[in-house]
């Protein structure tokens, strides 16, 4: 039995994890995920005015069943804390748009991939082999566990915001980079985490993916970036990631922008978008798109996904 049966198993007996209480405070007593940053005292308030943040320590807050616990409502105030999900396939350069996007715009970049890799290497995780494997498979490693990486990585930012616009009066604007890549991922962040905003998807071929990756693969270090973990990547973006993307286009939450072109004619493209969204254009009162972007102005009353930033500017 492979380690991802193993943890399969555990996870997938584990449905009922969370508290039944309507609190969002858990269990204290065993290991759960934390970000590889200095983490925040758990007695700290949560400067974006929500529940106290969870603590985030390598000793706090698993389930019964070992899984680490997720809150029943959301930890984070969607009015203060402005959440885009970056989506788009391996190697589409969800990341190199990210890091033009925090330095013009004060985000911060949060990659869930990023978060695992760092998961995995952490002296004492008790999730390092687990999530190893998962990588090295391209698959989709268990909610609980990349959600709490990402709500702890939060917390720890707004416990020392950036001094950079969008950070004031206890408010915060985060980019979720490479997250959500399945759909549980995605309702479940937005019931537990924050309610997300919209959704960045950064697309091109498979050709393109392909090449640039492999030209990655030279440098990066990374176990995933070799053909045969691409060509698994690929097959899991297309059968499970792509409905995360299909199912916020339905609400009308998707700016698609093609990242084929040189990467400063794409963040062109991704700066008017942005700007668009955070109302910081001077005709921003229209959410026709300029790009190749699928937006709906009726779409927030199902759910899912926040009203599009226009309605609650954070600057
Ligand atoms: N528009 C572009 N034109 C040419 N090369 C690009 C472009 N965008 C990104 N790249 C390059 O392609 C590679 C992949 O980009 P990046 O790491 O941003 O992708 P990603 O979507 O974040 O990948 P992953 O999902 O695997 O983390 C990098 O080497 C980057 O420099
Ligand atoms: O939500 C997520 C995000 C990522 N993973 C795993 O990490 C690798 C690498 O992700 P990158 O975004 O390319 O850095 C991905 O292939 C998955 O195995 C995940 O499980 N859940």
């Amino acid at each position: 039995m492979t380690v991802i049966d193993t943890v399969k198993a555990a996870f997938s007996s584990d449905k009922h994890h969370q508290s039944t209480t309507s609190t969002s405070t858990t269990t204290t007593s065993t290991p759960t995920p934390t970000t590889a940053t200095t983490p925040a005292p758990p007695t700290q308030p949560n400067p974006a005015g929500a529940a106290p943040p969870t603590p985030i320590s390598p000793d706090a807050d698993m389930s019964s069943k070992g899984t680490p616990a997720l809150s029943d409502k959301p930890v984070f105030d969607a009015e203060k804390i402005t959440v885009i999900f970056v989506l788009g396939g391996p190697g589409a350069g969800k990341g190199t748009q990210c890091d033009r996007l925090v330095k013009d715009y004060g985000f911060k970049h949060l990659s869930a991939g990023d978060l695992l890799r760092a998961e995995q290497t952490r002296p004492g995780s008790t999730y390092g082999a687990m999530i190893k494997e998962y990588i090295t498979e391209g698959k989709i490693v268990p909610m609980e566990v990349t959600i709490k990486l990402l709500e702890n990585a939060m917390s720890d930012t707004l416990s020392s915001p950036p001094s950079a616009p969008g950070w004031e009066s206890s408010h915060g604007r985060f980019l979720i980079d490479g997250f959500p890549r399945k759909m549980d991922q995605a309702l479940k962040f937005d019931a537990a985490v924050c309610q997300s905003s919209f959704v960045l998807f950064i697309s091109t071929t498979e050709a393109v993916m392909l090449e640039r990756l492999l030209e990655r693969g030279k440098t990066s270090g990374r176990d995933d970036d070799n053909r045969e973990s691409i060509t698994k990547r690929f097959r899991t973006f297309i059968e499970t990631s792509m409905p995360v993307v299909d199912y916020y286009r339905k609400r009308g939450n998707v700016v698609e922008i093609d990242s084929s072109p040189p990467v400063d004619v794409v963040y062109d493209k991704v700066r008017v978008e942005i700007d668009q969204r955070l109302g910081l254009l001077p005709g921003a009162g229209s959410r026709t798109s300029t790009t190749n972007t699928t937006t709906d102005t009726t779409s927030t009353a199902t759910g899912g996904i926040a009203p599009p930033l226009l309605e609650k500017p954070v600057v």
